[in-house]
Formats: structure tokens, C-alpha cells, sequence
């Protein structure tokens, strides 16, 4: 990988950083890592559990924390939506990982997430408001990304291969 630069997944809730990392992972030879799931395991506590006893605050505190473990260890890192409204990680994003925003159409994540606000406290709002914090961060990610990749209409395992060619790509240029 190009400047031993760890890579990020960002992208809104449902943009399939999570399910994309984990092909990654099966995939490649490097390690994958899953920002909500390493702060649950450490906590001991659900995501839920954690905005509904810790707050938001808490959580973002901890996103930085567990972002900040990560740099040039040459992993791949699958973020929580919402690790770029700190400015401290959209730097960090920006200028210390490869970072790539699977980009995704509000209407396609609202598909995809029908039936999921139990595990995605932001998620449990009116649909307006769910628009509203889709909007507000689009800016944001768009911030940060070195690269978009278009996830609507696409499968997981192409949005996959396409983000190992780009890999490919680091290897051939080093
Ligand atoms: N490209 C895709 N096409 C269709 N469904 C997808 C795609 N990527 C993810 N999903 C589905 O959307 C849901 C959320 O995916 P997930 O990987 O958990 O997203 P994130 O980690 O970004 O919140 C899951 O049910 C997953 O199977
Ligand atoms: O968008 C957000 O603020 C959040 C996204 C979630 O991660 P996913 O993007 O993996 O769903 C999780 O970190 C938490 O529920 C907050």
C-alpha cells in the first residue's frame, strides 16, 4: 500500500462499511477493523446501550480514540457513520489514512435499513430527520474521501473487488 497508510471505509449508516470490510478481510492478507465492534467489545456494552447510558459525546470520544490506534498499521479500517463530525478524525481521515467514501443514495439506504433502528440509535428518528442528518453530512465525507465509490444498484463483492484493484493499484505504484 501506497505510504503504509492504513485505508478507511466511511460512509453513511447502511453504505455497507461493515459487510464490505468483512469481504475485505476474507479476501486479503491484511487485517480488518470495526470501529463500533472493537468499542463494543472494550466497553463491554452495546452501541445502544452506550448512546442510551454514556451519550453521544462519550461515543465519539472513543471513535477518535480507537482511530487514532490505527494509523499507518496498514489495516482496513470500517468506521461508524458518524466518525466525521469530529474534526479532529476528518483530519485524521484526511490526512493520515487512504480513505474511501462508499457513497449511497438516501433512498437506497432507506431500503436497506427498514426494520434496523434497534441497533442504530441515529437511525430512530422521524424520516425527515433522518434526511436531515444525511444532508448535513454528506459535506463532510466528501471532506475527506480520497476516493467515492457508487454503492447504489452495486453488489457487495463488485464495490469489493473494485476496492481491491484499487489496492492493486497502491502496489504496482510503490
Ligand atoms: N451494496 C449493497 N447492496 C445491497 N445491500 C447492501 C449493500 N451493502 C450493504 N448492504 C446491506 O445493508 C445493510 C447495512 O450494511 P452494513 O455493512 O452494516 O452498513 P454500515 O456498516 O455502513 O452501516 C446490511 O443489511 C447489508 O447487507
Ligand atoms: O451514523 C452514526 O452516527 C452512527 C453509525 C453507526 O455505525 P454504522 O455506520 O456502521 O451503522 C454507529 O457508529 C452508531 O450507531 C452511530
Amino acid at each position: 500500500m501506497i505510504n503504509m497508510k492504513s485505508i478507511a471505509l466511511i460512509g453513511f449508516m447502511g453504505s455497507g462499511k461493515t459487510t464490505i470490510g468483512q469481504i475485505l478481510g476474507k479476501e486479503l492478507t491484511y487485517p480488518v477493523i470495526d470501529v463500533d465492534e472493537q468499542i463494543e467489545k472494550k466497553t463491554n456494552m452495546t452501541i445502544k446501550k452506550i448512546f442510551e447510558t454514556k451519550g453521544e459525546n462519550w461515543f465519539r470520544e472513543k471513535e477518535g480514540e480507537e482511530l487514532n490506534k490505527w494509523v499507518d498499521q496498514n489495516v482496513i479500517v470500517s468506521t461508524g457513520g458518524g466518525i466525521i463530525t469530529k474534526e479532529q478524525n476528518r483530519n485524521q481521515l484526511k490526512e493520515q489514512f487512504n480513505t474511501i467514501w462508499l457513497r449511497t443514495s438516501f433512498e437506497e439506504i432507506m431500503k436497506r435499513l427498514a426494520g434496523e433502528q434497534d441497533t442504530r440509535p441515529l437511525w430512530r428518528k422521524p424520516v425527515e430527520e433522518r434526511r436531515q442528518l444525511f444532508l448535513d453530512r454528506e459535506s463532510l465525507y466528501k471532506q475527506v474521501a480520497h476516493y467515492i465509490i457508487w454503492t447504489d444498484g452495486r453488489s457487495q463483492d463488485e464495490i469489493a473487488q473494485e476496492i481491491i484493484n484499487l489496492l492493486q493499484l497502491y502496489k504496482t505504484e510503490k
